[in-house]
């Protein structure tokens, strides 16, 4: 198990990490998630004493990473794929990370056949792929066959077959009891491989929960209803039937009203009592990507804007369509924030640092709550300082994985 207690980090005046407190326990998949630059890639290296915590301290299996006997038979790590001496062949790497920890040579050909690279093995790993480097990295983490594996972004670069050999692996050595803590940007992916996650933003924990509850306390289903296009005015009639009836309606940027707080066959009922007709009536479920940005919406520190392309228009041609100036927005197409407050939700403390606008125009009723005033993020900014520790590194590489002959 890993165990984190008031974990804090300062480089100069950046606050990365504050007062962070987690465990991270065995037998599951845990995902590490959280916006750029809160924080992920500073915990995983102060986990592996990579970094020297500020304050707060940092254990696997009781004791902090520097006092573990044996560690690369302990803890298996893939941080940065890039940290490879890149003259060495993907074989030579391994022998000597394996010479390193005491662990037996024919081991790193075991780990190559189990990420896919024995054909590319003598190969200098500098000609490698981003998706090889980060095989070659996986395999080094597997090395020693350790209990407790930390994996920073393992499917970054990878071919849907390797994002597909990532999951089964990362699955299959939770299973086997082992400590799996791994951070991904890829939700899709994180929703089906873990099974509890740990969510930061600016280097304060937000979230520590199953990802199941994680996506109920974030989000809501909701019923998505579509009135014939032809027939405006039995939306608007609609919309306040249902508002009438205490549903929380929407619109949606396709014309279609999306409705809370009340079922769908009662929905269906009121637009049957209100003789209306309908085109769609169906349920939407809440998925870990929406979840995930309804809640940390408030905390991303990297934001990108629409791209005005300011001077680099051309003269509009003959039919007034000018190359590189910006299209106009189709009618209700999304703006702002997508992930307005859920009803009666309690507000996220780190939402809404920025001025959001309301995503979805109010159809008739109940428009999302109110965002709190957020609080301050947990140390001023300041322009980051130099970095002061080298990120460790495995590495390893591609095509089919095979057995893994422990
Ligand atoms: N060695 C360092 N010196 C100074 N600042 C640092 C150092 N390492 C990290 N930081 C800063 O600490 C903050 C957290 O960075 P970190 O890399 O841990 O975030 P992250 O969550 O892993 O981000 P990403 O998702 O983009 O990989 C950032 O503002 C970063 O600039």
């Amino acid at each position: 198990m890993i165990e984190a207690v008031g974990l804090t980090k300062r480089y100069g005046a950046k606050t990365a990490v504050h007062n962070l407190s987690f465990q991270v326990r065995p037998g599951a998949v845990t995902g590490f998630l959280g916006p750029n630059g809160s924080g992920k890639s500073t915990t995983m290296r102060m986990i592996l004493g990579l970094d020297t915590p500020t304050s707060g301290h940092v254990t696997i299996g009781g004791h902090p990473f520097r006092g573990l006997a044996n560690a690369p038979r302990q803890v298996g790590a893939l941080l940065d794929a890039k940290a490879v001496h890149g003259g060495r062949s993907a074989r030579l790497h391994l022998l000597s990370l394996a010479q390193l920890g005491g662990i037996p040579a024919r081991r790193v050909d075991e780990v190559l056949g189990v990420v896919g690279l024995q054909n590319v093995a003598r190969k200098r790993s500098k000609g490698f792929s981003l998706g090889m480097g980060q095989r070659l990295g996986i395999a080094a983490a597997l090395l020693g066959d350790p209990q407790v594996l930390l994996f920073d972004e393992p499917v970054n670069g990878l071919d849907p077959e390797g994002i597909l050999w990532v999951r089964n692996l990362m699955k299959q050595l939770a299973a086997e009891g082992r400590t799996v803590f791994v951070s991904s940007h890829l939700m899709s992916e994180m929703a089906v491989t873990a099974d509890h996650l740990i969510v930061i933003g600016r280097g304060q924990l937000m979230a520590d929960m199953s990802v199941k509850d994680f996506i109920s306390a974030n989000s809501a289903d909701f019923a998505r209803v579509r009135t014939p296009d032809t027939e405006p005015e039995g939306r608007e009639k609609l919309a306040a039937a249902l508002a009438e009836a205490g549903a929380q309606v929407l619109s949606e940027p396709d014309g279609a009203l999306r409705v809370t707080g009340v079922p769908l066959p009662r929905i269906s009922d009121i637009a049957h009592d209100s003789d209306i007709r309908l085109w769609e009536l169906s349920p939407h479920q809440a998925s870990l990507e929406e979840a995930y940005m309804r809640m940390t919406q408030g905390a991303v520190d990297y934001r990108s804007t629409a791209d005005q392309k300011a001077g680099l228009q051309q003269p509009a041609g003959p039919y007034g369509y000018a190359p590189g100036a910006p299209q106009q927005q189709g009618w209700g197409a999304p703006q702002g924030n997508p992930y307005p407050a859920l009803p009666g939700e309690q507000p996220n403390p780190y939402a809404q640092q920025q001025p959001q606008q309301p995503a979805m125009a109010p159809a008739v009723t109940a428009a999302p709550a109110a965002p709190a005033a957020p609080p301050a993020p947990p140390a001023p900014e300041a322009p980051d300082a130099p970095v002061d520790a080298p990120v460790s590194a495995p590495a390893d590489l591609t095509k089919r994985d095979s057995e893994d002959a422990r």
